[in-house]
């Protein structure tokens, strides 16, 4: 982790939606294995980073470069293909599917060219192999034949980490993964991530809860009404004066 390679970088990244300027020339920097965390109120942009980031969204001005190359407006399963991974705010399985066959399908994007064939495919050994990896990894191997629907909140954000690890990526982006979990949930899910990282993954994790960040992230990058106001460890961030009074409020001030 003394590494200091830039996995992720962006620069100028604007996104005008109509009227609304939800991003406003934000630049930042991802370092290899690194836990980055990027935090701020409601409405400030965060997803919209992540949706940018992971192709969902064009910008409307600036580049993203990912290990040096210009990856901007490449669509997404493609970016997953290249090795960026993400999680989604709002949980979103296949609902009706296995725990196993949801990772499968995953999985199967890298080897078939769409999830028909891979309905057909997946029990070939080499996916099979990966998928058995990574449910015992993320803890979902017991619940493998479980429609994921039945899984609770917890297992069901397990299990959009172990789809985003599926295209073996070498980093992924969290969006609020923490979010209504039961204390037991937060710290079996936090024991994941940093196992993840010490892997050598690469995280970039959108956050609200603050102790959590303080304990995953050493960098943090703060954004509000679109635009960044502070770049730092935790630390230094919840003490900026700009950052109190936009987001953490007197709890933290
Ligand atoms: N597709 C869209 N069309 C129009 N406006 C959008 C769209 N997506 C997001 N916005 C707006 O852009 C702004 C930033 O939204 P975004 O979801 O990125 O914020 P966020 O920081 O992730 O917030 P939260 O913490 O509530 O999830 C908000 O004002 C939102 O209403």
């Amino acid at each position: 982790m003394g590494n200091s390679k830039e996995i992720l970088k962006g620069v100028g990244i604007t996104k005008q939606f109509g009227g609304l300027k939800a991003l406003d020339g934000i630049d930042f920097s991802t370092k290899e294995g690194e836990i980055f965390g990027i935090v701020g109120p409601n409405g400030a942009g965060k997803t919209t980073l992540f949706n940018i980031i992971s192709g969902v969204l064009k910008p409307s001005r600036g580049k993203i470069f990912f290990k040096g190359n210009d990856i901007t407006s490449f669509k997404p399963h493609k970016l997953a293909r290249l090795g960026i991974g993400r999680t989604f705010q709002v949980v979103r399985p296949f609902r009706s599917l296995t725990v196993l066959e949801n990772v499968a399908v995953a999985c199967g994007v890298e080897f078939y060219s769409n999830v028909l064939v891979v309905f057909r495919k997946w029990h070939n050994k080499n996916i099979l192999k990966r998928i058995d990896a990574i449910l015992k990894k993320t803890g979902l191997y017991e619940f493998r034949d479980r429609p994921a629907s039945q899984l609770p909140l917890g297992f069901q954000r397990r299990l959009e980490i172990a789809r985003a690890l599926a295209l073996n990526p070498s980093i992924i982006l969290l969006d609020e993964s923490f979010s209504g979990l039961s204390f037991s949930e937060i710290d079996e899910l936090k024991g994941l991530v940093l196992e993840l990282n010490q892997e050598g993954l690469s995280i970039i994790v959108i956050e609200h809860n603050m102790p959590i960040v303080m304990e995953l992230c050493k960098r943090v990058m703060v954004i509000n009404h679109g635009k960044k106001i502070a770049e730092g460890s935790p630390v230094d961030v919840v003490n900026n004066k700009e950052v109190i009074e936009a987001y953490l409020g007197r709890k933290y001030s």
